[in-house]
């Protein structure tokens, strides 16, 4: 039998298999399994909790379609909960190995001792360019000219280790995800995919944000989504560095915090649904 958690940051959700006791031999068609509501569990995608050489603990991250991300903001909040309320550590402060680098972990206890928020430090943005001539180094990140079914978009291109477009607009609560998030996905300019986030800017402390997720599609949040969309509002303008930016997502609201150094901070809630035993399916 497998034994697995399922876990969410304000709705973003995964399957969550702790590799201390579990062994999984296929991760992506696992997740693709796991992921489907009607054969598997249902969820964004699969994560796994493993021992780390370089770290307190080792987090892998696959989305729903079986491919393997570097980065997941939401899970590392999950991770942190999961193995401080399963005993695993005693430490509030731990460090998590991911494929994107080490992360470092705040976690916060409620009144019975179990995690309800845990503060991320996700490392340094990365701006990512545009390759036509521009005047001023600035403009080479922000508003970079993008046609997407047939309609022009500014987008700004951020890394939190996983690939991100940032599109502000006037409103996104109309927009047609399941059309537009795929054509964004799959746009020849990136070739290795993309993570696309709708913003709207509500004022200089407060952003809305819908975000379409390479390999999972529309899902309820994206943390280092989130990440990149505060750090494209600083560089547009609409927000200042230091300065603590609420985003609300479908499932929740997330506190971001883009500094000086480049670093990004990242608070929010961490949810843990149920346990559950499973045959190991036959992949
Ligand atoms: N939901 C995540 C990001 C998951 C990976 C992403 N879809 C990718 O392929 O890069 C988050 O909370 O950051």
């Amino acid at each position: 039998m497998l034994t697995f958690s399922k876990m969410h940051g304000i709705g973003n959700d995964y399957i969550y298999i702790n590799c201390f006791k579990e062994t999984v031999t296929d991760p992506e068609k696992l997740s693709v399994f796991l992921s489907d509501v009607r054969f598997g569990v249902g969820s964004d995608g699969l994560v796994l909790i493993l021992p780390s050489e370089v770290a307190d603990f080792r987090m892998r991250i696959f989305n729903a379609d079986g491919s393997e991300a570097m980065m997941c903001g939401n899970a590392t909040r999950c991770i942190g909960k999961y193995v401080y309320d399963m005993g695993m550590t005693d430490k509030i402060e731990i460090s998590l190995e991911t494929n994107s680098g080490i992360k470092y972990l705040t976690l916060y206890p409620d009144a019975n001792n179990k995690i309800e928020s845990v503060k991320v430090d996700m490392g340094k943005a990365i701006l990512v360019p545009r390759e036509i001539p521009v005047n001023s180094d600035l403009e080479r990140f922000i508003a970079q000219p993008v046609t997407v079914d047939g309609k022009e978009y500014a987008m700004t291109c951020v890394s939190m280790g996983n690939p991100h477009a940032v599109v502000f607009l006037p409103e996104v609560d109309s927009l047609d995800l399941e059309k537009i998030g795929p054509s964004f996905e799959h746009h020849e300019l990136f070739p290795d995919r993309v993570n696309t986030e709708f913003v709207r800017v509500i004022d200089d402390h407060t952003l809305q944000m819908r975000v379409w997720e390479r390999g999972s599609g529309e899902t309820f949040a994206c943390g280092t989504g989130t990440c990149a969309t505060v750090v494209a509002a600083v560089l547009n303008g609409f927000c200042k560095k230091e300065e603590e930016i609420l985003v609300h997502l479908r499932g929740g609201d997330l506190r971001i915090i883009y500094h000086e150094d480049d670093t990004v901070t990242m608070i929010g809630p961490a949810i843990y649904v149920f346990e559950g035993k499973m045959e190991y399916p036959n992949l």
